[in-house]
């Protein structure tokens, strides 16, 4: 049995920063993920006026109520969709001018929905290059609140935006959703809100936020569940058994459901209170499986499929066309390469395994989830590499160097 200690969440990583910020007083966040889009997070906080202390196992962040200290600010997301995402709703409870930018990578992901959303709040929002993209501006006198309506069927992290803004709004809230995708994220946004101290309901397609800001708190960030995706495939993959602290029954990241995929599949699956065990027992049947909800696992599964006994289809991930790159295309560019069958549609992708896949360089389209879900590949089919191995210090700088004791220790 291996125990791999996986870095803390991205995705709560982000949220504690936003709240710890909003929350007036001292919070103290236990494991924070340390990877370039957390950094380019507390970066953002700090340019607003939010002093984060930077510790190895725990970062201290003063918080403020009433909005950024800071009258203006220029935040480079680089390319942290949750940094572009989440703080111009902070920004926008300040009194001032805030540009926002990022990576031509950054750039070209949509944020349309959710200026659009901030513009209904009365927040005046300027793009300075394409409508609906970073580069922009916004001239923030504070938010009044009431009714909105959003889609988020390109993100959920439009709304996620929308509720942490909720509580720091004179009136609170009221959000009309249409076409939501990623649906944990936003119960992990819920969640994560009460923890902190604000009051958020969901009746359907109505979200509800009270007013009334967020109390400081001391706050331990779960193991990023995607993250421990590469590990588990790892395990299946190869017959192994791998367990990961941390992430047990009551976790609240949707991503660790990767986990009875790879069950469905033949894999051996255990979970307790506090940790998570995958064992491989030599079985991978092929799966149609719908991942709208845990779409970030996609490549994982993508990159073991052609050792699966069946063909595996991967339903409803629409959305990875817009992420770090086109994840259903770079999927099945770099299966082609390792020459695997696959087909693409509009939201799905289908592996059928064939032939042994063969060496090649995976392209990795400066995503870090190509380059650590192929390197899964890689402990079966020898000789894989990749074009940016650096690509992975988005949310797991260290990965190559734990993967390469992993393999140690199983003598692959
Ligand atoms: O809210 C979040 O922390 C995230 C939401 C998801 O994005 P979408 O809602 O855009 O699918 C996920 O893919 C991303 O890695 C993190
Ligand atoms: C889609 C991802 O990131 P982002 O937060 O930039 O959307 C991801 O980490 O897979």
């Amino acid at each position: 049995m291996t125990s791999v200690p996986i870095p803390g969440s991205k995705s709560l990583t982000a949220r504690a920063l936003f709240l710890a910020a909003a929350a007036e007083g001292t919070t103290i966040l236990r494991r924070p993920l340390l990877a370039d889009d957390t950094e380019a997070f507390a970066e953002g906080l700090e340019r607003l006026g939010y002093p984060v202390e930077r510790g190895p196992e725990h970062w201290r962040i003063t918080g403020r109520r009433g909005g950024p200290a800071a009258g203006s600010a220029d935040i480079y997301c680089r390319d942290g969709a949750t940094v572009a995402r989440f703080l111009p709703g902070l920004a926008a409870t300040g009194r001032g001018t805030y540009r926002f930018d990022a990576s031509e990578q950054l750039r070209r992901r949509p944020l349309g929905p959710l200026t659009e959303a901030l513009r209904q709040l009365g927040v005046s929002v300027r793009h300075q290059g394409a409508e609906g993209h970073l580069p922009m501006e916004l001239v923030a006198d504070g938010v009044k609140g009431g009714e909105i309506v959003l889609d988020a069927g390109l993100s959920s992290q439009y709304l996620t935006a929308l509720l942490l803004l909720g509580p720091l709004t004179a009136e609170g809230l009221r959000i009309t959703v249409t076409g939501l995708v990623s649906v944990p994220y936003v119960e992990i946004t819920m969640a994560m809100m009460r923890s902190f101290g604000a009051e958020v309901t969901r009746d359907g397609d109505v979200f509800t936020v009270a007013p009334g800001g967020y109390r400081a708190t001391e706050y331990a960030i779960e193991p990023d569940a995607s993250t421990a995706s590469y590990f588990f495939a790892a395990a299946a993959l190869t017959g192994r058994e791998i367990t990961v602290p941390g992430l047990g029954r009551g976790a609240l990241q949707g991503d660790l459901r990767f986990a009875e995929v790879l069950g469905e599949m033949g894999a051996r699956i255990r979970m307790t209170d506090d940790d998570t065990t995958v064992t491989g027992t030599g079985v991978l049947r092929g799966i149609t499986v719908n991942m709208r909800d845990i779409s970030d696992t996609m490549p994982t599964l993508a990159a073991i499929a052609p050792f699966a006994s069946g063909p595996v289809r991967i339903e409803d991930v629409y959305n990875t066309r817009i992420k770090e790159c086109d994840r259903l295309e770079a999927a099945a560019g770099n299966l082609r390469r390792l020459g695997v069958e696959v087909a693409t549609g509009r939201d799905w992708i289908e592996i059928r395994p064939g032939a042994a896949p063969v060496a090649a360089e995976i392209a990795c389209h400066r995503d870090h989830r190509m380059a650590m879900s192929f390197s899964v590949t890689g402990l079966r089919t020898p000789g894989i590499t990749l074009d940016d191995p650096g690509c992975v210090k988005k949310t797991f700088p260290q990965f190559h160097q734990v993967f390469r004791e992993l393999r140690t220790a199983w003598r692959l």
